[in-house]
């Protein structure tokens, strides 16, 4: 790419960038670069305030973040810091923004990484036609943007493990199992459903689906009797019944999202029943769940159940963006492999409350429509 053009990329994602942070244009600046273009000066015509001896410890990464045009994983983002030299202190990818934060110990090794990120070709993104893309940095007038100092990622098992289940919210009729099944469990499940033969398989959106009991036809929203389940899955039934107010489940959807992968926000049809109860397997998920202008977060944990019934099941709409990581706890934990899950429903007559039947269509939200946004 000719100076010129990155030059203007990296200021208009500055600016984009500020905006997303709600802090003035001038708390990113692009130092002005001395006579031989190694070492920046000092900040001097990006806007007031700009006091001379505030240390220049922070940079923004303008063109590398969890989401966006050029989306990194966290481990590329790992390696692409550790490139940058043993003066990093910290380094933050804020969740849904397509920049990343890198704190140095002290100014010289902060002003080498700049030198040696700005403006050149770096391995660590993805690339570009073959080609490697130009990495675009802006200093941060760190005053007024909180960087956090905590270790934000958990890679491993054991590290999602180490984090609290935070507080659910308040959302009548919503429960989380953290700890539903074990690891072996899990195993033996993830087996079973890798052995089910690719034929059974529907593509929608991204992920894949195959509906035992009954069969939810995506077209139509509607449901007609389909393949009965198999024994590996008639064995949850005790499990299932836990979480579905003790009734058999009469139908379950099993979904293989890839870490891109979500589902548009929706309201399962009225036909699925009261109940709804959705096991998490492989990689963990943030599901959101909206109600008008609300919106609000759930970790699902490897080996969870979300359970819904009442409100949650019947006015707010569940739903999972398609990105590469979720933030849980203060944590980044990116999507590590697909996320396999499922749900089961003991379908019944659906009532609107007022002893009605509600047609199948009028709870339904909005159709289908891909979220992934990556
Ligand atoms: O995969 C999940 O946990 C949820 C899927 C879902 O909402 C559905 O199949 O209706
Ligand atoms: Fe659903």
């Amino acid at each position: 790419m000719p100076k010129a053009d990155w030059t203007r990329k990296a200021a208009q994602l500055r600016a984009s960038a500020a905006r997303l942070l709600s802090v003035p244009e001038h708390d990113l600046y692009l130092p002005a670069p001395n006579v031989d273009g190694k070492d920046p000066a000092k900040p001097s015509d990006n806007g007031p305030p700009n006091p001379a001896d505030e240390p220049r410890i922070a940079l923004c990464l303008l063109n590398v973040g969890v989401q966006g045009f050029i989306a990194i994983e966290q481990a590329a983002f790992a390696r692409l810091v550790a490139d940058l030299g043993p003066g990093v202190a910290h380094a933050w990818m804020p969740l849904g923004k397509n920049f990343s934060f890198v704190v140095f110990h002290d100014e010289p090794s902060a002003l080498r990484a700049y030198s040696q990120f700005h403006g050149h070709p770096t391995p660590h993104l993805p690339k570009n036609n073959g080609r490697d893309r130009i990495g675009l940095a802006a200093f941060v007038r760190a005053l007024r943007i909180a960087i956090p100092t905590t270790t934000t990622t958990a890679a491993s098992d054991d590290d999602l493990d180490s984090i609290p289940t935070p507080p659910l919210p308040a959302i009548p009729g919503l429960t989380l199992h953290r700890a539903a099944i074990t690891p072996a469990e899990e195993r033996a499940l993830l087996d079973a459903i890798a052995s089910i033969p690719d034929s059974e398989w529907t593509a929608v959106h991204g992920r894949r689906v195959v509906h035992f009991g009954y069969e939810f036809v995506y077209s139509s929203f509607s449901l007609t009797p389909t393949r009965t389940f198999p024994p590996w899955l008639a064995a949850l039934h005790p499990l299932a019944r836990r979480y579905l107010g003790g009734h058999t489940p009469t139908q379950a959807t099993v979904s293989v999202y890839p870490p891109k992968a979500g589902i548009a926000s929706h309201v399962d049809i009225p036909e699925f029943g009261p109940y709804l109860a959705a096991l998490s397997m492989g990689s963990g998920t943030a599901m959101d769940f909206k109600l008008g202008e609300v919106e609000e977060e759930v970790y699902l944990w490897p080996r969870s159940v979300v359970a819904m019934v009442g409100p949650a099941r019947s006015e707010w709409a569940h739903g999972i963006r398609g990105r590469r990581a979720d933030a849980v706890a203060g944590r980044i934990v990116p999507r590590e492999g697909e996320r396999v899950s499922i749900v089961w429903r003991s379908t019944g007559e659906a009532d609107d409350g007022d002893g009605g039947r509600v047609a199948p269509m009028e709870r339904v939200d909005r159709v289908e429509k891909v979220t992934a946004d990556v």
